[in-house]
């Protein structure tokens, strides 16, 4: 299949769009009209500056409310296709794509489009140039592909084809078993988009929230093989309206575009061993069985203190790195790396960041294989410089520039801890019981969200969540995650277009996206909030209201409920499954951890995040932030 992505999915100028289009590598481009109407050049110029980045049009579109016209329109609406085809003979285009006519004038009757469309076909040959028919989902008289299809049987017409485009198909629910009977060689362009599902009208919700394959939740899959049965092996290209895409990034986005396409074909490929010629089967997707380390890059001074806390949180150090001012502190099978370096990626991590989460390392089943898929997907791989005897750890850059690094036993990266650290003490017997990471918080800009879950999603084998809107006192703020079947693995991200909330000030005083809390867990939170605060950690205090609340709502008795009221817990439950979560104050830099204990419970306790939330705001905006 001949990839290519359409100029209205990005932000920017033509220009601008054109470039980005060419560096996320794809070869053709579908030049939005708008696009076109407003660039201030000739068709001739744009079609100088689309083959001199080594593109090709591969379609001129929408061509509107055409079939179905009674006089005098029907005249005009043929002359004005006339027009389009001059257009498109300097743009050096050879198809016009026609979408269903929405105009309240328009006749309807398939014999009477059929009848349009040869005529058009006709004219279109004359010229050189092809038409192709979409039925848009809101489309007045053809809003369903198979009634698109009979109008372009019945012209019967060699310039005359069909166009399928996954948004209108799959948001209807249109039966997909009538594509696998359409003639390939009749398919002259396949547009895909994905969508969240959403209860809204399809023009809207087309306009607005389409977003590329894999970043909703449209059977794009299922749209893919019922193309494949046909044989098709033509145009494919990515037609997304959305108001994030057109905020963001041009150049980040089309890369994201570029991304989604190659899973896409990717999975098709596992699912049915057809491979697309210019795309090299991919690695697996990485198998995650959970954070082997988070790494803080933080200076000297700040280092005395953060490890303190570490130490307060039940942490003891048990590395010190052979050749770098980095430490590691360990708590059951829970790594945190202090990185103090005055050289690498860490320090000028911390100079840009503060203190700050710079790297997440995640253990999986093929570490190189991982990042063999990174690159595949146009992910950026990282290296630097290690000491003589020291491993390289694979790794690709992530959320605000940080890395993500992988470690496998195949490969003996888990080695690391005795290769590149000396050890200095392996006895934790005085921990707080703290187990193993539960969770990692992200906090993103909300143009970046679809980005990273896509990123992870396209790396990883992980799930996503549906969206949750959580309120924060400064606003609303939308949170996501991605999760292994098993729970190992469950990265939050979370992102607003509020200013005020938490998760935005967040990113405004660490100058970029970034880790902004992480889940500990431990399988006896009673026990653990006792040591820690024998420790002296000073716990987010929760209001009476909450406890006065929990008492009613749920059958925990008085006594169950005064003890989380003094412990600072806060409880969810589903089923029979319950939730029990504590935080700490927030650090320099605004992070902080949580603590959990799960006790079959499968979520993130979003019904307690409004509460925590509006304490949290509370103390940051007293005077000084919380000593812990
Ligand atoms: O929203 C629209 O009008 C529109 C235009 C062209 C398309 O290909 C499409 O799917 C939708
Ligand atoms: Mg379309």
């Amino acid at each position: 299949m001949r990839t290519a992505i359409a100029t209205v999915c990005l932000s920017g100028t033509l220009s601008e769009k054109i470039e980005a289009i060419a560096a996320a590598r794809f070869k053709g481009v579908e030049i939005f009209e708008n696009d076109l109407l407003s660039f201030n050049g000739t068709p001739a110029d744009v079609r100088r500056m689309v083959e001199g980045h080594g593109l090709e049009t591969i379609t001129f579109q929408p061509f509107r409310d055409f079939e179905g016209m009674p006089e005098p329109q029907r005249s005009k609406v043929f002359a004005r296709a006339e027009r389009k085809f001059d257009v498109m003979q300097e743009l050096g285009c050879d198809l016009l794509m026609v979408c269903s006519n929405v105009s309240p004038d328009s006749l309807g009757g398939i014999e009477r489009a059929a009848a349009d469309f040869r005529e058009l076909g006709e004219r279109a040959e004359k010229r050189g140039v092809r038409v192709a028919f979409e039925a848009l989902s809101w489309g007045r008289h053809i809003h369903d592909y198979r009634d698109a299809w009979e109008v372009v049987r019945r012209a019967d017409h060699p310039a005359v084809g069909l166009v399928l485009d996954s948004f209108h198909i799959l948001a209807r629910g249109t039966d997909l078993a009538a594509i696998r009977s359409i003639p390939a060689d009749k398919i002259f362009l396949v547009q895909m988009a994905d969508a969240p599902r959403l209860a809204m009208d399809y023009l809207s919700w087309s306009r607005h929230y389409r977003c590329f394959p894999g970043q909703g939740d449209l059977l794009v899959d299922e749209f893919m093989l019922a193309l494949n049965a046909t044989g098709f092996n033509g145009l494919l290209s990515l037609e997304i309206f959305n108001d994030r895409f057109r905020a963001g990034s041009a150049r980040s986005v089309a890369v994201d575009g570029h991304r989604s396409l190659i899973v896409m074909l990717d999975e098709l490929r596992r699912r049915t061993g057809t491979a697309s010629p210019d795309l090299p089967a991919l690695p697996p997707k990485a198998i995650c069985s959970g954070v082997e380390f988070v790494e803080f890059a933080i200076d000297e001074r700040g280092a005395v203190e953060f490890e303190r806390t570490l130490g307060r949180l039940g942490f003891r150090k048990a590395g010190i790195h052979r050749s770098k001012a980095v430490t590691r502190w360990r708590q059951g099978g829970i790594n945190i790396v202090v990185n103090a370096d005055k050289e690498g990626f860490a320090h000028s991590f911390n100079i840009t960041h503060g203190t700050a989460v710079c790297a997440l390392a995640l253990r999986v089943d093929d570490a190189p294989g991982a990042v063999d898929r990174a690159v595949a997907l146009l992910d950026q791989p990282f290296q630097q410089p290690v000491g003589p005897g020291e491993m390289t750890i694979p790794a690709v850059r992530g959320l605000g520039g940080s890395l993500l690094y992988f470690v496998d036993n195949k490969t003996g990266l888990d080695r690391l801890w005795d290769v590149d650290f000396q050890a200095v003490d392996t006895d934790d017997a005085a921990g707080a019981g703290l187990k193993a990471v539960d969770h990692v918080s992200q906090s993103m800009h909300y143009e970046e969200v679809l980005t990273w879950l896509l990123f992870y999603t396209s790396l990883l084998e992980v799930r996503k969540t549906p969206v949750q809107a959580v309120i924060d006192p400064g606003g609303v703020v939308q949170s996501q995650a991605i999760e292994t079947a098993d729970g190992a693995l469950r990265f939050i991200l979370n992102a607003s277009q509020s200013q005020r909330t938490l998760s935005s000030r967040f990113l405004n005083d660490l100058f970029g996206s970034g880790v902004q809390h992480i889940a500990l867990s431990t399988d006896d939170i009673f026990a653990t909030v006792e040591q820690l605060r024998a420790n002296g950690v000073d716990l987010l205090p929760i209001p009476d209201n909450y406890y006065d609340d929990l008492e009613v709502r749920t059958d925990l008795s008085a006594d169950e409920v005064a003890r989380l009221r003094a412990c600072h817990i806060l409880y969810d439950r589903e089923g029979a499954a319950e939730y029990f979560q504590v935080y700490t104050g927030t650090l320099e830099g605004g992070f902080f951890f949580e603590i959990v204990e799960r006790r079959g419970y499968q979520g993130y306790g979003a019904t307690n995040a409004p509460i925590r939330l509006a304490s949290q705001t509370l103390l940051t905006s007293m005077a000084a932030p919380p000593e812990m």
